[in-house]
């Protein structure tokens, strides 16, 4: 039997760090990553045979648990009609449909073939629509790997970033302006100063990608206010909680109307499908219908479109989220209890179906400052140790964590008790 070892070795001759994606190499927990050979439902299994309660979902689109039947079903259907076309399909159209619906939002919707393209799309697509350069996005926030967004704040902060990745050149990570989640003052700072230059804010209104930081009453309302105020462009990255916050995405749970919406992950099923989309007046913007180019030969993609149409409909079940969220909730008090009896600085925070784990003794965190003072050796140690106990936790202490509508009170007991363990060394 070929060990997850022995693949990642083999992985690594032409694959760069043996991975096609960097957060699955498992980079600083000082184990090699581990190869899944199928899934089912809350599991992974491993190329060993072993059975992992799972925790990450594909970071995020497995909400009703992996290979769902009617998922599945909705693909093999399609499956002998061919694969892609590159033409108008009408599944194209019920994705469209179902998404302006399930975001009111949302008047009209491009598909895209991942969420770096939805977010990079919009940030183009504000900028041709407002004719001014400059962007806001928040530290901390990822938004996929697109130039603009791989930008860090720059010693000016308000004046220019500087590039978070080698090949973004400086001329244009100076055009966006990186500021403090959670930090409403900083943003009114910066609009003052130059509103009238800033096409967007960008953000992802609960923060997943520096572990789980939900907004703090007044952050939101602030963004959509200076927009309104300096005629800037307010967009939702909801790559990660669209679908998954709340049924309608974090802009339904929170009441806040973005002008537009990224999408990504729950959105196509599993398959490779981002979105972006919006109020009517700035889509029509987009190409061919405006002059904002735009394109993709797999966007649309019509066995894509199936997958994310069948899963979007089972979440349309009245008190799916609910459940999800009551579910994060009994995880996330078991884990606070076990770290409080151990004496362990833990906490937990949550949104709707996603949620964090800090190993800290601060009562809350709000923002990137907060979250990088935490404990990475304690996280390291857990994630190991629940690793060895069945448990598939997100393989860094920056990514929030996925419940399903497939994990059981019987795999979240089992979760509970896996931590038992671990805990007291941590
Ligand atoms: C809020 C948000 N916006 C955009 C993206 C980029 O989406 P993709 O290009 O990976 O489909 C993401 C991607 N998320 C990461 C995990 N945090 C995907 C995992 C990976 O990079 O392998 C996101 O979370």
């Amino acid at each position: 039997m070929t060990t997850s070892a022995e693949l990642f070795d083999l992985a690594s001759r032409h694959i760069p760090g043996g991975v096609n994606s960097p957060v699955r190499a498992f980079k600083g927990l000082h184990r090699p990553p581990v190869f899944m050979e199928r899934a089912q439902g809350a599991f992974l299994f491993d190329v060993e045979g072993n059975r992992y309660v799972d925790y990450v979902g594909s970071w995020g689109p497995m909400i009703t648990g992996h290979a769902d039947q009617d998922v599945l079903a909705a693909v093999r259907a399609r499956l002998d009609n061919g694969l892609s076309f590159g033409t108008p399909t009408a599944v194209e159209t019920t994705m469209a449909d179902l998404i302006c619906e399930m975001i009111p939002s949302m008047d009209m919707v491009r598909m895209t073939s991942s969420g770096t393209e939805a977010t990079m799309s919009a940030i183009r697509l504000a900028r041709g629509t407002t004719g001014r350069d400059k962007i806001v996005k928040f530290e901390g926030n990822y938004h996929g790997h697109s130039d603009s967004l791989l930008v860090k704040a720059g010693s000016g902060a308000l004046t220019h970033g500087e590039p978070s990745s080698p090949g973004v050149p400086a001329s244009l990570a100076e055009h966006t302006i990186t500021l403090s989640f959670n930090d409403p003052e900083g943003v009114e700072a910066c609009f003052s100063e130059i509103g009238d230059q800033i096409a967007c804010i960008i953000v992802e209104p609960v923060a997943g990608n520096m572990n789980c930081i939900p907004p703090q009453p007044g952050f939101l309302e602030t963004l959509r206010r200076v927009c309104n105020e300096y005629g800037s462009v307010l967009i939702f990255d909801e790559v990660m909680t669209g679908f998954r916050v709340a049924l309608g995405g974090a802009q339904a749970h929170y009441g806040i109307v973005p002008d537009l919406t990224c999408l990504g992950k729950i959105v196509g099923g599993g398959m490779p499908v981002g979105a972006f989309g919006g109020k009517r007046e700035i889509m029509q913007n987009i190409s061919p219908l405006g002059p904002v180019y735009q394109a993709g030969t797999l966007s649309g993609n019509p066995l894509a479109m199936a997958a994310g149409v069948a899963l979007l409909t089972k979440l349309q079940v009245p008190g799916f989220h609910d459940a999800l969220s009551q579910r994060v909730n009994t995880l996330c008090t078991g884990l606070q209890e076990r770290a409080n009896a151990a004496r362990v600085p833990m906490m937990t925070q949550s949104a709707g179906g996603m949620f964090g784990l800090f190993f800290t003794s601060q009562s809350r965190v709000d923002n990137f400052a907060q979250a990088t003072a935490c404990n990475p050796d304690a996280f390291r140690r857990f994630f190991g140790a629940m690793l060895d106990h069945g448990v598939y936790l997100a393989p860094s202490a920056y990514e929030a964590g996925f419940m399903s509508s497939a994990h059981t009170p019987e795999d979240i007991q089992f979760t509970l008790d896996a931590a038992e363990k671990p805990l007291p060394l941590c």
